[in-house]
């Protein structure tokens, strides 16, 4: 359904005051994936490892630096405006801050018949029929529709933000942090919601969060980014059962939900990431790994295959080091 290739985004900071450049943020480093129809793919990492970014990128919300996005097969990187607007409806978001994400001027009604003028999804006489088939779909009821935002709880306010992603029947939705803002008790029953509609509805994810418990939930495959670059990728089980790069089993270590594997080989995740306008030489991870060795700080690691469709970018592994 999508597919990156060799993605990257940079942005120029100036200072506010002068105007002079005070250097590049490399957010995107050049990242590849794919995922399939109907499959989630989770990327998980660390605030600043460029995970909002790449989903950003991904819906056009951003231009790339550098790189192709494929959406079935066709590339929407370089396609025109005009174009693209016609695809826009397939690629949706979902935010993370429910709150934020809502014009708290308008009814829900008018939420989500915003989406559907645009895009011309029903006809102006079906609208309301629509809005009340979205409503019920997300677990609310056509009642709610002259509603405003703040009648509503978080986990409802993420309801009405999923209700206006499906509005235009997309293809393929970035879920952008969905569950952080909100209160633990209600983070599942939105995660399975998004669950049971993406088995309904044949929906691919690119599902982005911090919280590893929530990757393990609602991920197939999963994708570790650290700087920027994609250090490990696999499918959900056996990446968590046996991390291979040491930052995958650092943030599992750090985790402190229980996680199984995380006891085999504990890693401690020392200092805080460095700014990614200072991107460390070589492996970024050098910096923190307690495994670096002299070619860690010289040359960046290439992404190498291990059994069972699992990649890692790592020299220990290049050396046959198994951890
Ligand atoms: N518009 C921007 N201008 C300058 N720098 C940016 C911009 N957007 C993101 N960045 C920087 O790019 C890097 C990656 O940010 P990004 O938000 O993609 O990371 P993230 O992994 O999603 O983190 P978080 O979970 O905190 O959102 C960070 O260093 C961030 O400060």
């Amino acid at each position: 359904m999508i597919e990156v290739q060799n993605l990257k985004k940079s942005f120029q900071i100036k200072s506010k005051v002068l105007g002079v450049e005070k250097g590049v943020v490399n957010a995107v480093n050049g990242v590849n994936f794919r995922i399939d129809k109907g499959e989630t793919l989770g990327l998980v990492g660390e605030s600043g490892s460029g995970k909002s970014t790449t989903g950003r990128l991904i819906l056009r919300l951003l231009e790339p630096t550098e790189g192709k996005i494929l959406l079935e097969g066709k590339d929407i990187s370089t396609i025109g405006n005009r174009a693209f607007r016609k695809m826009r409806k397939d690629l949706q978001i979902v935010f993370q801050n429910p709150y934020s994400a809502l014009d708290y001027k308008m009814t829900i009604e008018d939420i989500l018949i915003q989406p559907l003028q645009i895009f011309k999804i029903v006809s102006p006489v079906d609208y309301r029929q629509e809005v009340g088939r979205l409503l019920n779909m997300v677990g609310l009821t056509k009642q709610d529709a002259k509603k405003f935002p703040h009648e509503f709880s978080g986990g409802q306010r993420q309801r009405i933000g999923i209700a206006r992603a499906l509005s235009t029947k997309p293809k393929f939705v970035v879920c952008d942090e969905p569950v952080s803002a909100l209160d633990v008790s209600v983070q599942s029953q939105i995660l399975n919601l998004t669950m049971d509609l993406q088995e309904e509805l044949g929906l691919s994810y690119l599902f982005i969060a911090h919280d590893l418990s929530v990757i393990r939930h609602v991920s197939n495959r999963v994708a570790v980014m650290y700087l920027g670059k994609i250090v490990e990728k696999g499918p959900v089980d056996t990446l968590f059962d046996d991390p291979k790069h040491p930052y995958t089993k650092a943030l599992m270590s750090a985790s402190p939900l229980p996680i199984p594997g995380r006891q085999l080989g504990r890693i401690e995740l020392k200092g805080e990431i460095p700014s990614a306008m200072r991107i460390p030489s070589g492996c970024a991870f050098h910096t923190r790994c307690p495994y670096k060795m002299g070619v860690c700080e010289m040359t960046p690691p290439q992404m190498i295959a291990l059994e069972e469709g699992r990649t890692v970018a790592c020299h220990l592994y290049h050396e046959g080091v198994q951890l």
